[in-house]
């Protein structure tokens, strides 16, 4: 009991001095505050082209620390940093507006940074996440405070060293490895930071909330979990809805908050895309992330093993049809065999709990109407796809399924230019986009008397 209490002591110590630093380069005279916005666009980009520099590195590290493959590493190194110059160049554009207001007034708004930023993030894209986070963040010129999910904190250190490289000022950016109830718990209560940004379980976005309640009321951005539906019509060349629905649902070995984790197909091709998918999972090179052919390499950690394998097991006792896959990997490390199931129905724990694994829950449905109502049955609303060759049926899905991004015959279709975030019980807020710059800033009206 002495020794947790002192290692909470500790946690809370580390954190204040984070804040502490992070305060000071906040200050109103101080370096960051008055640095020309150009200047600090010119810093976000230098972090750009260092990442850049550094890219294998990156890569590697990330594969090493949290098991994706090489290759799907690379390509988060290279949406960071996309995100990161396309925040760059919003830096001299954050200005108000004039306001015709009543009375002799001139009446004008102003957007200024919220300040000390707390932010919190998965171990499912480490470094991606802290590249969303960071940028707006420090566009807007606010002073931060990261701490890295406790699976995965390497390459988000490393780019804190890059970020000193760069030349920000000290106690721009600070990140502080942590475990959440302790070191993320100190971020959420601390009376010093005036915003947390957190991307995790929908389960810790609830105590975050609870958190910023019992504390300073900060503003609060959530990016939270997902149950996202895929719609395939029977218009569609099957083929390819293969390849899309396997990507939607098996890409960073489903470990992805917007996974497309239940495909409903329409009656008319369902069984023969049932087939082809249970034929393309098992296709599926598992096995070393650093092997040129491997698409997909082990879950993050035994914990979230062993509940891809509970989800799968429950999957069995409940009645869906177990087409390929179904275990473990072999008997080292935390692979899963990409597994397929059919026949799934919507209140099977499978098609309504978020597995986080390499599991596809086929449902069979008939009509537009009738999938749209089963669609949004989830407390969930991160994203959804259609797949048809119908605009009218594309439109009305887009129109009617209650998520934050619907994509059209395709699926995780991420630019740095579109926001993303959750309806219902998958977040509060946006990130990415002009939406995302949004939640990094306060606005100020400033009347004068003419
Ligand atoms: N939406 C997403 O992007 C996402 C990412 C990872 C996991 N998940 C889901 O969450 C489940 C659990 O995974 P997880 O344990 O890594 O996610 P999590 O939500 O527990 O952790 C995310 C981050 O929050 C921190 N955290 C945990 N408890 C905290 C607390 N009380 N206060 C402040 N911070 C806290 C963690 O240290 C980590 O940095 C997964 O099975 C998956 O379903 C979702
Ligand atoms: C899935 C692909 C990519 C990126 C995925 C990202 C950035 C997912 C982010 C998930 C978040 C915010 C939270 C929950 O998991 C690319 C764009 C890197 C490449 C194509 C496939």
């Amino acid at each position: 009991m002495r020794s947790k209490i002192v290692t909470i002591l500790k946690f809370q110590e580390d954190v204040n001095k984070a804040v502490a630093a992070a305060k000071a380069a906040f200050e109103r005279n101080s370096e960051w505050r008055t640095m020309s916005p150009a200047s600090r666009g010119e810093l976000i980009l230098k972090l750009a082209d260092l990442m850049k520099r550094d890219k294998e590195y990156l890569a590697a590290l990330e594969s090493l620390d949290n098991g994706k493959t090489y290759k799907n590493a690379l390509h988060d190194v290279g949406f960071s940093i996309d995100v990161l110059k396309y925040y760059a160049g919003y830096c001299d554009k954050i200005h108000g507006s004039t306001i015709p207001s009543d009375g002799n007034f001139m009446t004008m708004t102003i957007k200024e940074p919220v300040g000390v930023v707390g932010q919190i993030i998965p171990w499912n894209y480490p470094l991606g996440m802290v590249a969303w986070k960071w940028a707006p963040a420090l566009a807007t010129g606010c002073t931060v405070v990261l701490k890295p999910a406790e699976q995965t904190p390497l390459t988000a250190l490393v780019l804190a060293a890059l970020a000193k490289e760069a030349g920000f000022p000290k106690g721009v950016v600070n990140v502080l490895p942590g475990y959440g109830p302790t070191a993320g718990g100190a971020i959420v209560q601390h009376p010093g930071i005036n915003k947390v940004a957190f991307t995790g379980s929908t389960e810790v976005g609830n105590k975050i909330m609870e958190g910023v309640g019992q504390s300073n009321l900060k503003r609060v951005s959530l990016e939270l979990g997902g149950k996202s539906p895929l719609v395939i019509f029977d218009d569609v060349d099957v083929d390819r809805a293969v390849e899309i629905a396997y990507g939607a649902c098996f890409s960073n070995h489903g470990q992805n908050c917007c996974a497309g984790s239940r495909t409903y197909v329409q009656a008319g091709i369902y069984d023969e895309f049932v087939k082809k998918a249970a034929e393309k999972a098992k296709r599926t090179k598992v096995g070393d992330p650093f092997a040129e052919d491997t698409v997909q390499g082990p879950q993050v950690n035994q914990e979230m093993l062993d509940k891809v394998l509970r989800l799968i097991e429950s999957g069995k006792k409940e009645g869906a049809h177990l087409q390929t896959g179904g275990c473990r990997k072999g008997n080292e490390g935390y692979f899963v065999e990409p597994t397929v199931f059919s026949d799934v129905k919507d209140d099977m724990t499978i098609a309504r709990e978020e597995i986080f694994g390499p599991v596809q829950s086929i449902l069979k449905f008939e009509t537009l109407e009738e999938v749209i109502k089963r669609a949004n049955d989830t407390t969930y609303g991160l994203a959804a796809g259609v797949l048809t060759n119908n605009i009218t049926t594309a439109l009305a899905y887009a129109k009617s399924v209650r998520a934050g991004s619907v994509w059209v015959n395709c699926y995780h279709a991420f630019s740095p230019q579109a926001p993303f975030g959750g309806f219902k019980q998958s977040g509060i807020g946006r990130e990415l986009g002009e939406e995302g710059l949004k939640e990094y800033l306060e606005l100020k009206t400033v009347s004068i008397k003419v």
